[in-house]
């Protein structure tokens, strides 16, 4: 009968729980070892290794499917059968899959190791991404040489890619069709467990568009004023490689000569933590540690054994920040790029006389503040993992991809309010003011608002070419098309399909899924939000509660809430674990509209005084 059934399959599952917990642990290992030290023979392992799980994993979806788990009792029961009916990319025969592997891995290990010459001395060609060209990136405020380090690291990281992309893509189709999706689109959407995805994401950006255009339009004014109307137009996109950042992804870079009040005190975290010898290592600390006064889980030991942290200087590794959990509930690491410079070798060698076990502690580019929101941004994904350890391996994942991603920065809102940095003496500034507010929002905005319309983008992107409503003939002019109708930016000079600007990204270059970012930077102020009420730190209408002065650090009642949702992994729909934080069951921008509401006032304000144009016309650069 159905219950002497459904307790079979109970045993069943939970045996190949087990199982897929072990397989979990080994491909991780692999894919450490071989991200951690790009080879050949690394990578063959890793294929290997991965070729052999697949197998087991085939082996175990036949004998899935002769459950009629669809109507069972048990709604987790039921919940991790759906699961493992998914087989994924090993539905795939080995060659195709192996195929498959080795174009990602291909393009990921040029992205990891591309190098440029530099602007001002064409004889040195050993720039790499991190830490070189970033830091130059951030820095220099000549239009020639961003353009020169634009052009030169999308032709190297982007153009090199093309190959192997259009192979990624009709494999990894293949995959999604054998796993009865149309496409590997409508796979990645499956993954938010609703049936309007796409029509949520264009709905938060309608509600987020008024914001983006007046912000938009306010740093346009300021970046012509800089460099002059032949370099910003007054009415057209903005240069892309004007922002500070290689992809326009983030403006924080520019906000010391952009900001409403240029002579009010500036909060300059970087400065500060510079003069007092910061090292990685004190920010992981102090992150560890801002967790732990929310009553959270410590950093376990061999997470700070265990780490990679140092760029080595003897070998290529992936140097994109992640966060890994091997799933044996011990071991969780973030390997972050860092590399040795004399001035962090002396506190290193300090620090380590100091601990044990410490992993050689240092920032790739120069302890800054994007760095610290990075930091913090991957012990919220270890914090995750470390709070739903106890669940089954198939419910070790956030709730849905963009909750895992939301986690650190929630509480970055909390480290980044003027009112958290006093508190650890990282800003002597005096107490609030109105235009000292405006900068503080400001510098959060140019953070976390302009950074919307790119996440939408990449991921329309690849919408359109999953679907093949993008063809390969016009990969790099849809990009563009994207980027110029929802971000306002154009490239720095024309294109063609020579190029394929969507690769000099890490995530299109090593097949990582973006709306998950698009989600977590709507939905983490609704976290900051209702952390904020339980913390008692913010009153809707008191205005000496007010959400931009927020800081729950060492708030109790707001870490229990937090630990409880995250406790849940996917075990529920992500509304439920929604709901248990927020009381919302809906991803809303009400959160982040509420948090910058004085900005767009002022920037409203601000763009009608100076008479600046709303919005962009067409580009006059061209790539189609
Ligand atoms: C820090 C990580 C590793 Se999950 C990251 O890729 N992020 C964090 C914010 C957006 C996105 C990016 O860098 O593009
Ligand atoms: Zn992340």
């Amino acid at each position: 009968d159905l219950e002497a059934l459904e307790h079979e399959g109970r045993e069943y599952i939970f045996q190949l729980d087990k199982a897929m917990g072990a397989r979990k642990n080994r491909a991780s290992l692999s894919e450490w070892d071989y991200t951690s030290n790009i080879t050949k023979e690394n990578e063959e392992k890793w294929i290997q290794i991965r070729l052999e799980l697949s197998q087991q994993e085939k082996k175990a979806w036949e004998e899935t499917k002769m459950y009629r788990w669809q109507e069972f009792q048990d709604f987790t029961l039921r919940r991790m059968f759906k699961k493992y009916s998914q087989l994924g990319v090993s539905a795939l025969p080995d060659d195709k899959y192996k195929q498959l592997m080795r174009s990602v891995s291909g393009m990921e290990s040029n992205y990891a190791t591309a190098k440029i010459c530099d602007f001002k001395d064409p004889t040195k060609c050993n720039l790499a991404l991190e830490p070189d060209i970033t830091e130059l990136f951030a820095k220099s405020q000549d239009p020639e040489e961003l353009k020169h380090l634009w052009v030169q690291w999308h032709k190297e990281a982007g153009s090199k890619a093309r190959h192997n992309f259009t192979e990624y893509v009709n494999l990894y189709n293949e995959a999604a069709k054998l796993n009865d999706f149309k496409d590997v689109a409508d796979w990645w959407q499956s993954e938010y467990e609703v049936d309007d995805f796409e029509q949520q994401l264009a709905k938060l950006w309608e509600d987020v568009k008024p914001l983006y255009q007046q912000l938009h339009a306010y740093v346009r004014k300021r970046l012509r004023d800089k460099y002059g109307d032949h370099v910003v137009s007054a009415k057209g996109p903005i240069p892309a490689h004007l922002l500070g950042n290689m992809w326009a992804q983030t403006w924080s870079n520019i906000e010391p000569f952009t900001r409403p009040y240029p002579d009010k005190k500036e909060i300059d975290v970087t400065q500060t933590m510079k003069e007092q010898n910061f090292t990685a290592l004190k920010m992981f600390q102090m992150s560890d540690e801002f967790f732990r006064s929310l009553n959270l889980t410590a950093m376990p030991e061999k997470f700070w054994k265990n780490s990679i942290i140092e760029k080595p200087t003897d070998r290529e590794i992936v140097c994109h920040a992640s966060a890994w959990d091997f799933y044996d509930g011990e071991d969780f690491r973030i390997k972050q790029c860092t590399s040795v410079d004399n001035e962090y070798f002396e506190t290193t060698h300090h620090e380590m006389g100091h601990i044990q076990y410490f992993l050689q502690i240092k920032m790739c580019t120069a302890i800054d503040s994007q760095q610290f929101r990075t930091v913090h941004h991957e012990m919220g994904h270890v914090q995750y993992y470390l709070q739903y350890k106890h669940q089954p391996f198939q419910f070790r994942e956030g709730a849905n991809p963009g909750f895992h991603e939301a986690v650190g920065d929630t509480i970055a809102l909390s480290v980044s309010s003027p009112k958290h940095l006093r508190r650890v003496g990282l800003s002597t500034g005096d107490a609030e003011d109105e235009q000292t507010e405006i900068n503080q929002l400001y510098k959060m905005g140019i953070d976390k608002i302009v950074f919307l319309p790119f996440a939408y983008t990449l991921d329309m992107f690849r919408y359109g070419v999953f679907r093949g409503s993008t063809p390969p003939e016009d990969y790099n002019c849809h990009y563009w098309r994207l980027r110029e109708m929802l971000q306002g930016v154009e490239p720095p000079i024309n294109r063609t399909e020579e190029d394929f600007d969507a690769a000099a990204k890490y995530h299109v270059s090593a097949n990582v899924e973006y709306a998950r970012y698009y989600v977590s930077f709507i939905i983490q102020f609704q976290f900051h939000r209702a952390l904020c009420q339980l913390a008692g730190e913010y009153v809707p209408e008191d205005l000496n509660k007010k959400l931009v002065d927020c800081d729950i650090y060492q708030s109790v009642a707001a870490g229990n809430a937090l630990s409880n949702m995250l406790k849940m992994g996917s075990s529920k729909p992500w509304p439920d674990a929604m709901e248990a934080l927020t009381g919302q069951r809906q991803m809303k921008a009400d959160g982040l509209l509420e948090y910058f509401r004085p900005l767009q006032e002022w920037l409203t304000a601000e763009n009608q005084r100076t008479g600046e144009y709303i919005g962009w016309e067409p580009s006059k650069t061209q790539y189609c």
